[in-house]
């Protein structure tokens, strides 16, 4: 095998072209014609997007972009005026977030206030899939209830012990640090085992110290073949993980690439600093911890 050959097969987006709408080769997600309006603006208007299996993808662009918006509308929690979009060839049109989750495709959330004056073990055992018990029939079930409920503990106290929060188990969600939150957030949406997570904007509210732990878990769960959408705004951390950033200014995909491709596309760095940021290296950072 050549050099090249040997990169490729590492790479599964080697030979991409960085343009817009661009086909990946083996993609986990597609979206097509997605528009969302409110009123008479049109929020998101994305034409054709793709997302490669198996990567860190970054979905970045200046305040008001629509990040946001497009990151509810293919979670399944925001339905698009018109568009279609699929999940490993399931079509999600239609389908609610947790629907969407079943399949496999989970979003984070930051922690309801509820969700703080719970432990740290109960969140989690909360975000586990549907217990047997549940069901009419579930419930006079009571060994599958059982054996349930016991494969939820273990995987949630697994999970804990990755995330580095296992000595939290019992302490209120509320108690924990901004960093800790975030990694509480990411270890709730794996209680479902998603083959791909997405993640809003995991760094806002990290202090510096946490920053290089978070990221080495995201990469981790790239490594182990979830692929990962996130949306951020911290220049640092898009251009340090991401194996392709998407870039969204008023609604539409204007670039997509590598970060290499990003930083050099002048559309790229004029559509920031039409949001009025200095350049893209200076954008919006992470907020210390209060
Ligand atoms: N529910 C809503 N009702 C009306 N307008 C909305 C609504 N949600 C978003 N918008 C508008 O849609 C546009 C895109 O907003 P969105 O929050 O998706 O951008 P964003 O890229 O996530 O911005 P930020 O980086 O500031 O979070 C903005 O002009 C926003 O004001």
């Amino acid at each position: 095998m050549s050099s090249d050959e040997v990169r490729a097969a590492a790479d599964p987006l080697a030979g991409t072209e960085p343009v817009p709408g661009v086909a990946k080769p083996d993609p986990i997600l597609k979206a097509s014609g997605i528009k969302r309006r409110f009123g008479g603006l049109t929020a998101v208007n994305v034409d054709h997007l793709e997302v490669q299996r198996g990567t860190i993808t970054a979905l970045i662009g200046p305040n008001g972009a629509g990040k946001s918006t497009l990151f509810n509308l293919l979670s399944g929690f925001d339905q698009p005026d018109e568009g279609q979009w699929s999940f490993n060839d399931h079509q999600l049109r239609r389908l609610r977030g947790h629907q969407v989750a079943r399949l496999g495709m989970v979003r984070t959330f930051q922690l309801t206030k509820a969700l703080t004056r719970l432990s740290v073990l109960d969140n989690m055992l909360l975000a586990a899939p549907g217990q047997t018990g549940e069901g009419f029939l579930g419930a006079f079930w009571r060994p599958g209830w059982k054996a349930q409920e016991k494969a939820n503990l273990a995987q949630a106290e697994s999970l804990l012990e990755r995330f580095k929060l296992i000595a939290k188990r019992d302490d209120m969600a509320g108690s924990l640090s901004g960093g800790q939150r975030k990694l509480l957030e990411m270890a709730r949406a794996l209680m479902v085992n998603p083959s791909l997570l997405m993640v809003d904007e995991p760094m806002a509210g990290v202090n510096p110290a946490l920053v290089q732990s978070l990221l080495g878990h995201i990469t981790a769960l790239r490594d182990d073949g979830v692929s990962v959408v996130f949306v951020e705004h911290d220049m640092d951390v898009i251009m340090g993980i991401s194996d392709w950033i998407v870039v969204l200014a008023q609604g539409q995909v204007i670039a997509e690439g590598r970060p290499a491709d990003i930083r050099s596309n002048k559309q790229v760095v004029d559509a920031y600093l039409g949001a009025q940021h200095d350049e893209p290296a200076a954008a919006a950072g992470s907020e210390e911890e209060s």
